[in-house]
């Protein structure tokens, strides 16, 4: 019985080894045939690219819309495209294609048209001796496109560039970064600034997500050399703004978050958020205007801080106002519970504090000066306030609030220069603003008005009726400050009195 079964292991073993040995020589064999084809493929390509370079000795290199199904358009084919804008870039191509520009949700960029070639166009141009062709293609969106997704949605886009093989170092090497510069420079100088602001329909919205900002164009058109203000104070503010902008690499030196704060305080009238317009066309920055009282907590201050771009101005207005910020900051364990009670509605106690704003003091000073406020760079914060004295210490000490600027009544000089900006004539040997000059000494008056006063009402108004209406409204606010004066004194008197 044993030797039976001694038999039969011996022959399965046998089997076994068989096919093993089988099933590697044909393994072998299929390696050597693909070993082979490898090799006839590759000296084959080589033979052939040869052969192509003597008969089409050309390159080319394709600059696509959406690279590798990005939801963004590709940096390189905005530029490319810019470049293709210009000019010199359009000279030579026949048909042109019109199109909206940027983006397409606001009036100023719908009527900017961006001229490009139209699908199949060609055009030649020229650097440093060598000549290169672009051409720009279009393919229909596959029939599954998504709906949604922005690049599958439209035509698929490219620009194709095409030189001699012989140009290949220029082309790829100096040409493309002139073309890339280029286009850059185009973009800056077609790019419309933003006046955003928080007041929006923001996270989800109909399982749709909606920007926590939204925006206008910013064409506020008062710059620095329309702005009274005393000179010494304004070349001060303007030099600062001038270390800030260039100051990338001194703020990574001392590696501290590239960002400075402003305050602007002073009565109303003065020109404190006319200075915030100033600034944002000085710097060329867009300006982000927060309106605190709509931030319903900590977190969604964060969310709005994240969602700004660098180069950009944030701007609280009347900060005094907007919260009650003079109060003791709360405790980490005080805002966890606020932030619970505005996410757990159960806990809400009615409509009307659903509606009100759980942002604390220090949630602020954290967005301000903690460790968020370093996300995004290039940044100016500004507060505006007409009671600088109710601010908590802590909001604007210096590192938060680094350069404080008192806007305060007109004085002579930015009399003189109101004159000059409205009247457009030169009043100095004037007799009524000699009394113009004498009044303001005497009686307050903030630039918004003394502005208004000299603005010509009628075809008919000139210098002098314009200066009038200013002598006769200071003389009233003379007599005004006068009276009030009395009456001060009448109700101390009589106070004393009753004592
Ligand atoms: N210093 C100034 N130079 C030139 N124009 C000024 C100046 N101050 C105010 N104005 C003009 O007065 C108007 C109101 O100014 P602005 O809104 O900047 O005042 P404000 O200080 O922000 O006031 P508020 O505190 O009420 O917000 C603007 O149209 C502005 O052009
Ligand atoms: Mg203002």
């Amino acid at each position: 019985m044993n030797v039976f079964a001694g038999y039969s292991s011996l022959s399965q073993l046998w089997v076994v080894t068989s096919v093993v040995a089988v099933c590697w020589t044909m393994v072998w064999k299929n390696l050597e045939h693909i070993r082979l084809q490898q090799y006839f493929a590759r000296n084959f390509n080589r033979r052939a690219r040869r052969l192509a370079a003597i008969v089409d000795p050309f390159l080319s290199v394709t600059f696509e819309e959406y690279e590798g199904g990005r939801i963004k358009s590709s940096d390189a084919y905005k530029e490319v495209r810019s470049y293709l804008t210009t000019a010199s870039g359009v000279r030579g191509v026949r048909h042109l294609r019109a199109e909206t520009g940027g983006e397409r949700d606001n009036a100023a960029d719908r009527e900017k048209l961006v001229l490009s070639m139209v699908h199949g166009e060609e055009v030649a141009d020229a650097f440093h001796g060598a000549t290169v062709w672009w051409s720009a293609y279009s393919v229909a969106p596959p029939r599954d496109a998504i709906p949604w997704y922005p690049s599958s949605r439209s035509d698929r886009r490219s620009y194709k560039l095409e030189f001699h093989e012989s140009d290949r170092d220029l082309v790829l090497g100096s040409y493309l970064q002139h073309v890339r510069r280029q286009g850059r420079a185009v973009m800056v100088q077609n790019r419309q600034r933003r006046l955003y602001t928080n007041i929006s329909r923001s996270g989800y919205d109909d399982g749709w997500y909606q920007d926590v900002w939204t925006h206008v164009p910013f064409t506020h058109p008062k710059t620095f050399d329309k702005l009274a203000m005393d000179p010494a104070k304004k070349k001060e503010i303007i030099d600062d703004l001038n270390m800030f902008k260039n100051g990338k690499d001194y703020y990574n030196r001392i590696g501290k978050p590239w960002k400075r704060g402003y305050l602007l305080y002073g009565p109303p009238g003065t020109g404190k958020s006319t200075m915030v317009a100033a600034m944002a066309n000085y710097l060329d920055y867009d300006v982000y205007d927060l309106e605190l009282t709509s931030v319903k907590t900590n977190t969604d201050l964060r969310k709005l801080l994240i969602e700004t771009k660098s180069k950009s101005i944030m701007v609280f207005e009347d900060i005094d106002c907007s919260l009650d910020l003079t109060g003791k900051r709360k405790t980490k364990e005080e805002e966890e519970e606020e932030e619970d009670d505005e996410e757990d509605p159960r806990r809400r106690p009615n409509k009307q504090d659903t509606n009100k704003s759980k942002v604390t003091l220090s949630g602020l000073l954290n967005f301000i000066d903690g460790l968020w406020s370093a996300c995004g760079e290039e940044r100016l914060i500004v507060f505006t306030t007409n009671h600088v004295e109710k601010l908590d210490p802590a909001l604007i000490r210096t590192g938060r609030m680094d350069k404080k600027i008192d806007m305060s009544y007109c004085d002579l000089d930015s009399l003189s220069f109101l004159a000059k900006l409205h009247l457009d004539e030169d009043v100095q040997g004037h007799q009524l603003f000699g009394a113009a000059k004498a009044l303001l000494q005497e009686v307050d008056m903030v630039p918004v008005d003394v502005g208004e006063h000299l603005t010509r009402k009628t075809v008919d108004d000139d210098a002098g009726s314009c200066l009038a209406r200013l002598v006769t409204a200071l003389e009233k606010a003379k007599e005004e400050a006068a009276a009030k004066t009395t009456e001060a004194a009448k109700a101390e008197d009589d106070g004393k009195g009753d004592n």
